[in-house]
This record gives C-alpha cells, sequence and structure tokens, in this order.
C-alpha cells in the first residue's frame, strides 16, 4: 500500500494539458486563457477630463485670472474641440477627451457660474493646485503593448472587461476537459425510483458531476451494474472519447467488486490501488495508454467526495494550464485537539471559521467521522490532512486545508 504523498506524485505524473480552442470573449468565464492580451492602445488612450467642469490653460490661472467666459460645451463621446482664445474655458464633462490648449480642469463644485448678457462667465473658487488637475493623462495607467493578460490566466469577471477593453472578440482558452461519471453497483436505483428496503438511490454520480462542472469539466454520466460482462462493454468507449473517467463503488475487496480487473482487461494501466489513508484506503487510479486517467474512488459517498477533492480536481484544473503545476497548500489551525490512532492520513472533515487576527481554524465535526454519512457532508466545509505517522494532533498545530468547493 502506498503513502498519501507517493498516490500524488503518481496522480501528477499522468497530467497532461488539454488543448485550446476559440470562444466568443463572452464565453470565456471561467476559462484558461492560452493566448496572451496585450494593451491594443494607450490607457486611457487620451487625456481623459475626470471630473464635470470647465477646462481651462494653467497659465492663465498662475497669472492670476479667476473668470472664465465659456466657449462651447463638450460632452464624453464628442470630438474634442479646441480652445480658440487661452484666456477662456471649454465647459466639459467626465469621460471626454481633453481639449487642445487647456490642461487642467475646474470642477462645477468649485465654480460660480453666471449668465452676463447671455455670455456664461465661470468664475473660481478653489483654484487647483496644479496643471493637469482632475485630468487622467493618457498612458497614466497602461502602455499600449502591455501585457494586461497573461497566457495560464483564468477568466473572472475582472478579466472579461480587461480583455474587452483591448478588443479581444474571440480568445484562445483550453477547452473543457471531458470527464465521464460512473457510479456502480447492483443496490443503486435512480433518484426517482422508490428504493426496496434494501437499496439506496444513487447519489455519487450527482455529486461528482457538479463537482467536475465546478472545475470547468464537462460531464457526462453513466451507471454500470455490478457485472462484469456490463464493464467489459461499457468502459472502453470511455476510456477511449473521454480525457478523465471518474469511477466510484466496486474497487475494494467484496465479491462483486470487479472495477479494477474490469479496467485493466478494458486497456487502461494500473498505477496504483490502495492507499495508506482514510477515507479512501480502496482507491483505484491508472489511464489508459491513448485515453482517459482513470479515477475510480471507493464508493462510500464521503469518501468519494473527499478523494475527489484531493487528487481528481487539483487534476482537472491544473490540466487546464498550459504551464500546470501544483497549487500551494492551503493551512488551517486545528481549533480543538484530535486523536486519531490507525497508521493511515486521515482526511479529517471539519467547518472552517475565521478570527480577527486572520487565522482560520479548523473545528473537527461533533460527530465521530463515517464514510457513509452522505448527510455529514453539509456541516463540513473543507477537510484538514492529518500525517500518517502521528497519534495525537494538538489544538494551534497548522495542517493542510482541503476545500470542499
Ligand atoms: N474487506 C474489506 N472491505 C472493505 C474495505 C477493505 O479494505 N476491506 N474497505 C472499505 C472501505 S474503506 C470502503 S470506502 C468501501 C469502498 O468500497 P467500494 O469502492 O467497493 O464501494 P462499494 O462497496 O460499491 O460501496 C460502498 C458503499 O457506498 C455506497 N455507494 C456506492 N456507490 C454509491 C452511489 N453512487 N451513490 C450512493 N452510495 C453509493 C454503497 O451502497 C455502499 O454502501 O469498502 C469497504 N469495504
Ligand atoms: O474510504 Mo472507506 O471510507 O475509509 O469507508
Amino acid at each position: 500500500m502506498i503513502s498519501v504523498a507517493e498516490a500524488t506524485r503518481l496522480v501528477w505524473s499522468t497530467l497532461r494539458v488539454l488543448p485550446p480552442e476559440t470562444l466568443p470573449l463572452a464565453a470565456a468565464l471561467g476559462r484558461v486563457l492560452r493566448e496572451p492580451l496585450h494593451a491594443d492602445r494607450d490607457f486611457p488612450p487620451f487625456d481623459r477630463v475626470a471630473m464635470d467642469g470647465i477646462a481651462v490653460a494653467y497659465n492663465a490661472l498662475a497669472a492670476g485670472q479667476r473668470e472664465f467666459p465659456l466657449e462651447r460645451t463638450q460632452l464624453a463621446g464628442q470630438a474634442p474641440l479646441t480652445l480658440k482664445n487661452p484666456q477662456a474655458a471649454i465647459e466639459i464633462m467626465t469621460g471626454a477627451a481633453l481639449p487642445p490648449g487647456t490642461d487642467t480642469v475646474i470642477r462645477y463644485e468649485d465654480l460660480l457660474i453666471s449668465d452676463e448678457a447671455s455670455q456664461r462667465v465661470a468664475a473660481v473658487q478653489v483654484v487647483p493646485p496644479t496643471a493637469g488637475h482632475n485630468v487622467h493623462r493618457r498612458a497614466a495607467d497602461r502602455r499600449q503593448g502591455d501585457l494586461l493578460l497573461p497566457v495560464g490566466t483564468v477568466m473572472g469577471p475582472a478579466q472579461l472587461a480587461v480583455a474587452a477593453t483591448v478588443g479581444a472578440a474571440q480568445v484562445q482558452v483550453t477547452r473543457r476537459p471531458r470527464v465521464a461519471v460512473v457510479s456502480t453497483g447492483d443496490e443503486l436505483v435512480a433518484i426517482d425510483q422508490t428504493p426496496l428496503p434494501h437499496q439506496i438511490r444513487r447519489s455519487n454520480g450527482l455529486m461528482l458531476q457538479a463537482a467536475a462542472q465546478q472545475a470547468g469539466a464537462e460531464t457526462a454520466a453513466f451507471h454500470f451494474n455490478d457485472d462484469p460482462e456490463v464493464l467489459r462493454v461499457g468502459l472502453p468507449p470511455l476510456l477511449r472519447d473521454f480525457d478523465v473517467v471518474l469511477l466510484s463503488g466496486g474497487v475494494s475487496k467484496g465479491k462483486a467488486d470487479y472495477l479494477p480487473q474490469a479496467l485493466q482487461e478494458a486497456g487502461a494501466e494500473q498505477l496504483f490501488h490502495e492507499v495508506q489513508q482514510r477515507p479512501g484506503k480502496p482507491f483505484w487510479f491508472g489511464r489508459h495508454p491513448q485515453g482517459a486517467v482513470v479515477f475510480a474512488l471507493p464508493g462510500n459517498p464521503v469518501s468519494t467526495f473527499l478523494n475527489y477533492f484531493r487528487y481528481a480536481q487539483p487534476w482537472l484544473l491544473a490540466a487546464q494550464q498550459p504551464h500546470p503545476s501544483p497549487a500551494p497548500t492551503a493551512y488551517a489551525t486545528l481549533a480543538t485537539d484530535f486523536v486519531f490512532k490507525p497508521s493511515l492520513t486521515h482526511f479529517l472533515l471539519v467547518k472552517i471559521s475565521n478570527t480577527p487576527d486572520g487565522r482560520l481554524w479548523a473545528h473537527p465535526l461533533d460527530r465521530t467521522q463515517n464514510s457513509g454519512d452522505l448527510a455529514s457532508l453539509l456541516h463540513a466545509d473543507a477537510f484538514v490532512e492529518l500525517p500518517a505517522d502521528r497519534v495525537e494532533f494538538a489544538a494551534g498545530e497548522g495542517l493542510p486545508l482541503w476545500r470542499l468547493a
């Protein structure tokens, strides 16, 4: 049986970068950028007026002038006017291009405007401290050609806005991982069926599908009964057509746990079976040489869920990155003492809280952890990893943290 560290290493060894595709920008939320996006012009692209008011030449103010006849009005979006008389001003609005001949903007709040014989005149009440006041200078933020979004950027709302502003109507992004989600087991009935007393409804499939979709995957769902013939026919197309196959159940030592053998007969190479961990000791992992990477997760729902987040989710996220590397480990502080005797790495479900000193606290759930207790997942938002080489864990110690989201 291998350690969690060795299992992690083997999972990473199968990482492959998925190919790019081109999408309209509006469809790129959550995707990973595969081309760099540069500033197509200076930002701001022109000397941009930052306040509603008047534009003047600062020289006139410096010479003591306080009253400015208003020549014309320029709104945002209008081509810039030119100040004809250097002792006059142009009424100007936020977002407009600064008129040639002016260099400073005085906001309405700092002016008194009067109509004297139909000539509007602005009297300056508060003199701006320097030339250039209330003007957002061309290229003050970014220069044309600056790299704004490097390859590997995950496209969130801010990234979409920056891509829009540089005119990237189409973007090259990693295509979604194609994931087959397979539940196995004769005791499982569909959600809309009434189970007999010895049956239960399928829940792992939907759980894994939802989790994989949150990691950016496109999913298809399957259910196979515990029947070697069903597996012999059903598995090869999945191994051939998908990037990843996520299975649950059928991997421990039971008489109907056919999966490890069936996967190998279907051409998948086993990289490990059984990890020194709880939950999830019977975890089977492998890959098809020309096809899918296979995570055959133990069927107990808590085990399935935690092992997905410990091994499969990082793989799915990294495979969308052009230069993948494992995400840095997050840590939380254990909030209460905890004892775990078996010499297995323990994934301990916790509720996270945050204190004003900036610490993240990991609170073990009140009840003893049980891999079949699906509802316990409703009370946890993460798990911490207790190393296999110790039994006692003291409140206050920092432990690796894995979020269940
Ligand atoms: N002799 C041994 N028996 C078991 C071992 C062991 O080491 N030696 N390991 C135990 C551990 S740990 C786990 S976890 C389970 C995992 O077994 P399988 O992966 O073969 O899973 P199943 O037996 O098929 O199912 C386990 C449990 O989970 C329920 N299940 C399965 N699939 C679903 C689903 N899609 N939705 C909801 N619930 C599901 C299933 O009904 C079982 O109750 O093995 C132990 N045994
Ligand atoms: O993965 Mo098993 O849960 O340790 O029940």
